[in-house]
Parts: C-alpha cells; structure tokens; sequence
C-alpha cells in the first residue's frame, strides 16, 4: 500500500475538474508526436506506467518505433502522492541503446504534476527526452516537449479514469 501524505492530495487542491475524452486524448497525442518529430530520431520509447502507456503506444506508433520499454512508478494512491516507489527500472538492453545516460531515448508520461515523477525517471536517464501530454507548472520545466499547460489547481480526468455519467444542469450547480 502506498503511504498517504495528507499535503499532497492534489484532487483536494484541484478546484477544476478537466475531463479529457479517447478523441481529445489521441489528437492530443498525436500533436506531441508532430513536435516530437522535429526531435528526433529516436531508439525506443519509455513508458512511465502506468499513465503513459497510452500515449507512449500512440507515440510509437506514429513514429514507427517498435522498441518500447517501461519504467514503473508507484506514487498516487487514487489522488493523494505518497513516497515514489520504483517498482521496476529501465532494461539493461534499452539502457545500451541511450549509451547509458538515455541519449536518443523517449521518456513518455501522461503529465506532469509536482514533477516528482517526472524528476525520478529524469535522474536514471538524463539525457533522455521527457515529453508529456499535459503539464502543470510546477512540473513543467522538467518536460522537454508538451502540448496543452493547465493550472496547478486543475484536476485531469483521464478517458480510462472515467465514464459516462448524468451531469446535473449548470444553473444547478453543476461545475
Ligand atoms: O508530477 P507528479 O506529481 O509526480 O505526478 C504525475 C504522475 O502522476 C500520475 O501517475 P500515478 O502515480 O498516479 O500512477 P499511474 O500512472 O499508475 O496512474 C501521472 O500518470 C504521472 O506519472
Ligand atoms: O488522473 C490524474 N490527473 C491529474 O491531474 C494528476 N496529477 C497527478 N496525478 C494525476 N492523475
Ligand atoms: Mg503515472
């Protein structure tokens, strides 16, 4: 179990609710793959799991890159940040590819928050390049490539978060 630390409950802090559907989420991916382009050539992608799977295979695809690896870190138990766990590192073989330091290698993430993630992953590989689809500003300057900043205090509702739900009209009270 992931230890709670009251400070970080970012949902509580989130006073904007942004609900990202499937469409937005692969047009959005495929505009960073567009930046990302210009960027490149890369050897692999890294997946920071679990959210940046689904951009990191939207990615890969687009750029015709086969060779996917994962970083998985634990940290967000629903919305509250606890300690980062590391539950499984880059593989030796992707390693070789980025000569050690990540060079020529894709780090993908849904977002970016506090940045701790973001900052641990950058740690293993440093010369990697960090894109992400969503950055909030103080993760931001950790990000090499992104597409869309929302503030601090904005909470994103990924597609495979949520579902289709009755919303109560606006006058309301509806948000
Ligand atoms: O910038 P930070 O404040 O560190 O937050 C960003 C991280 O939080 C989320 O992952 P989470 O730990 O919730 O795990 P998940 O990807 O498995 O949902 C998100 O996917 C990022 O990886
Ligand atoms: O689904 C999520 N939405 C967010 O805004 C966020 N920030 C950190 N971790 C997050 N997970
Ligand atoms: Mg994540």
């Amino acid at each position: 179990m992931v230890e709670r630390n009251s400070e970080q409950n970012a949902q509580d802090r989130a006073g904007r609710p942004f609900p990202v559907s499937w469409d937005q989420f692969h047009r959005d991916c495929r505009a960073l793959t567009w930046r990302l382009n210009e960027v490149g050539p890369f050897h692999a992608v890294i997946a920071i799991t679990r959210g940046g799977l689904v951009p990191a295979a939207i990615v890969a695809r687009e750029l015709g890159l086969r060779v996917i690896d994962t970083v998985c870190v634990a940290s967000y138990d629903h919305d509250k940040q606890g300690d980062l766990k590391v539950l499984k590192g880059i593989s030796e073989q992707t390693a070789k590819l980025g000569g050690g330091t990540g060079k020529g290698l894709l780090i993908v993430d849904d977002l970016v928050d506090t940045g701790k993630t973001g900052k641990l992953v950058r740690e293993m590989l440093p010369d990697a390049h960090f894109a992400t689809v969503y950055a909030k500003p103080k993760g931001r300057p950790l990000v090499d490539t992104y597409i869309t900043e929302v503030s601090q205090d904005t909470w994103i509702f990924f597609p495979w978060d949520t579902a289709l739900s009755f919303q109560p009209p606006i006058r309301d009270g509806a948000a």
